[in-house]
């Protein structure tokens, strides 16, 4: 195809920064989001990944997706914009294959022998199975929202860093022989969503776990804080998957706010929930083991609902633990309540 002569004739296609979803089908109120940039990233452990970030029309954040698999391609990345170049469109990321010195054309891998095709109308990317993942596939998909501490502070009060790592792995990998998952054999996605402390910032996450300190458990702390319990919203999420051509979602969790947010009928479905137990439940020598984690992730099952079955293996007995639990946490509650009505102290 003759992309120059294509390019032309689309002169009409993306006339907003931000653009459509998926595969253009109907959005249902969802952000619209925009992949602005994709690279390949080698990574330590094994695969090449394509860091993709999106702009979007409901914050100023900068979102990602990991996406395995080459073949993996986001809708409004690949668009024709009008008067751009071939290399313009390979410094975007918007190329099939892989980059190498002296390459010139970013539509078409002779090495690979492949080409992708656009609708000289639109510019939409015409998705074919030789040179893209097809949308009814069913994709390994884990939504992550952000999370300093766990990720950056070698954290033991939450397990986020340690899914993540997880994450990867089982996307890249064909069947974990531990638990007997289904992987994602190189091709999936890790959703990076800037949502902070379930969505309060870090500022509020670190005053949550002073308030953990002092006997709060996590639900407590954050209404303590005049926060909702949850205050995370996976729209722009779901916006990133349907530009990313996927449509049915094997979701690597154990939250099922998660798994009903997620659905997006008929566009986007959870096809199957992919449990992530703790590393330490299953290999006692290994992951994070705590008694702040024991707390957390106590408070994820008894609290809001987390679908993990495994026995809790608690540092200390479990029924003494729910009663210095009550009862630390009603002395708490008094402690915090009187500060929060007498003071300014603790108010956000
Ligand atoms: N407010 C608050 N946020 C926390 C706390 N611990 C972890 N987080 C945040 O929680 C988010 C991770 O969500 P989780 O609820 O742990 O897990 P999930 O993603 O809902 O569920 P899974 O998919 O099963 O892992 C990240 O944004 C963390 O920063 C905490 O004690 N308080
Ligand atoms: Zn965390």
């Amino acid at each position: 195809m003759d992309n120059n002569n294509n390019n032309s004739s689309i002169q009409d296609s993306n006339k907003n920064e931000i653009g459509g979803q998926g595969d253009g089908g109907d959005d249902g109120g969802l952000p619209l989001v925009q992949c602005v940039a994709r690279a390949r990233i080698p990574t330590t452990q094994g695969p090449d990944i394509f860091l993709h970030l999106y702009s979007n029309n409901r914050d100023n954040k900068e979102h990602l997706a990991i996406v395995f698999g080459e073949d993996i391609r986001s809708r409004s990345l690949f668009r024709w914009r009008p008067q751009e170049t071939q290399q313009d469109r390979m410094i975007r990321g918007a190329y099939i294959g892989k980059l190498y010195p002296g390459r010139t054309v970013a539509d078409e891998d002779d090495r690979l022998g492949l080409a992708l095709e656009f609708d000289d109308t639109t510019g939409e990317l015409l998705a074919s199975k030789a040179t893209t993942w097809d949308v009814r596939n069913r994709t390994l998909v884990r939504i992550h929202s952000e999370c300093y501490t766990g990720e950056n502070a070698w954290s033991a009060r939450c397990d986020c860093g340690e899914q993540f790592d997880r994450a990867g792995r089982l996307i890249a990998c064909d069947h974990e022989v531990a638990s007997g998952i289904k992987g994602g054999s190189g091709h999936g996605v890790i959703v990076y969503l800037r949502q902070e402390g379930r969505g309060i910032g870090l500022g509020e996450k670190l005053k949550a776990y002073n308030l953990q300190d002092l006997g709060a458990d996590t639900v407590q702390a954050n209404l303590m804080l005049k926060h909702p319990v949850d205050a995370r919203d996976f729209s722009l999420g779901k916006a990133i998957l349907l530009d990313l051509g996927i449509g049915n979602i094997r979701l690597l969790t154990n939250n099922p706010e998660k798994i009903k947010q997620v659905d997006h009928a008929p566009l986007l479905k959870c096809v199957e929930r992919v449990p992530m137990v703790p590393i330490h439940w299953t290999n006692s020598n290994e992951g994070i083991d705590s008694k702040e984690i024991e707390g957390y992730l106590r408070t994820k099952i008894e609290r809001m609902g987390h679908l993990l079955t495994e026995p809790l293996k608690l540092h200390t007995n479990v029924q003494s633990t729910e009663a210095n639990q009550t009862q630390t946490q009603t002395q708490t509650q008094k402690q915090m309540n009187a500060a929060l009505s007498s003071t300014s102290t603790l108010a956000i």
